[in-house]
């Protein structure tokens, strides 16, 4: 496709922790490359998906939680938030108008109104939420910062989602796509391949597992059967948590990796050798090369 009859551009897609900005990612793209969970905070890593949309190509940044950040990995996830809304020809605001605090809403939408990049807001979950203050919602927030649209949509069951795809397609520049049309994801297949054992680990530890642990992809090896060999570590900050992680005689680390095993095979469409171990290291979210495997800067 030459440059005249293309379009392609950036897209932020910016909102509280559980707004559901992974779930809206997956629509926009029609595939799985984002994880959703429903524990707050799990997107660390800054996710790129890309959705095609007619002629327009629009590289999605799915932004971690920006949200009063306290500790030194909250604190680097709202520098690359923001980071990310720079380069955008677009910004979404993404709400869900059940969950949200205003007045955790209000200094985002100040900081908002200030910049120069064209706003759309998105109001998420019409499945679940009562019309009236989602309309009350959006009048108020429209009325501190500028949006040129406001869209009621369902990330879950995708209402709305097109009507908006096809806005934010009518907001990007007249440029030549960035990426190959086969290519709908730029996040490495070794971070989707940990993110994919962190969503595991989330399921099936739930409440059990502290909040500060983390999947680090160690290798990922193409086989010559055909295969991919992917060696992950799990990092836990207390050597008392790792009886929980490996569960009786192995069995809960054992299904953690079958069930990452499993989905990794589908979407890959290879078969999967996936090996795991446990790595006690406390204070790991102080470390610098942590960081930079999860893709976030220390
Ligand atoms: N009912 C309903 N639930 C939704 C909708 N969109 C997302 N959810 C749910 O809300 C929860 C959070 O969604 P995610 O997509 O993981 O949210 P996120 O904003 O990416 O969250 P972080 O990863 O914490 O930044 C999940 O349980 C989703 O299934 C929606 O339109 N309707």
């Amino acid at each position: 496709m030459t440059e005249q009859d293309s379009r392609c551009g950036v897209v932020a897609i910016i909102g509280a922790p559980n707004a559901g900005k992974s779930t809206l990612v997956n629509q926009l793209v029609g595939q799985k490359v984002a994880i959703t969970s429903a524990k707050a905070q799990t997107t660390r890593a800054r996710m790129l998906g890309i959705a095609l949309h007619g002629n327009t190509q629009m590289i999605l940044i799915d932004t971690p939680g920006i949200f009063s950040p306290r500790r030194k990995l909250e604190r680097a996830m709202v520098s690359a938030a923001w980071e990310g809304t720079q380069a955008a020809d677009a910004v979404v605001l993404l709400v869900d108008p059940i969950k949200q605090r205003r007045h955790e809403l209000e200094p985002l939408v100040e900081a908002l109104s200030k910049r120069p990049e064209r706003k759309i807001l998105v109001l998420n979950k019409v499945d679940k939420a009562k019309k009236e203050p989602l309309l009350e919602l959006a009048q108020e927030l429209g009325a501190k910062a500028e949006f040129s649209q406001v869209f009621f949509v369902s990330a879950l069951t995708g209402d709305g989602v097109p009507e908006m795809k096809d806005e934010l397609a009518g907001m990007m520049p007249e440029a030549a796509w960035m990426y190959p049309e086969d290519q709908v994801s730029d996040a490495s297949e070794r971070l989707l391949a940990a993110e994919i054992t962190r969503e595991q680990l989330y399921r099936q530890l739930h409440e059990e597992l502290p909040y500060d642990s983390a999947v680090r992809p160690e290798s990922y090896t193409q086989r010559a059967d055909g295969s991919v060999e992917i060696r992950q570590q799990i990092v836990i900050g207390k050597a008392s948590q790792k009886p929980i992680v490996l569960g009786k005689g192995g069995s809960r680390i054992k299904a953690i990796g079958e069930a990452a095993r499993t989905e990794l095979a589908e979407i890959l469409g290879q078969k999967v050798h996936l090996f795991l171990h446990v790595k006690v290291s406390e204070n790991w979210d102080e470390d610098r090369e942590i960081y930079e495997e999860i893709g976030l800067d220390y």
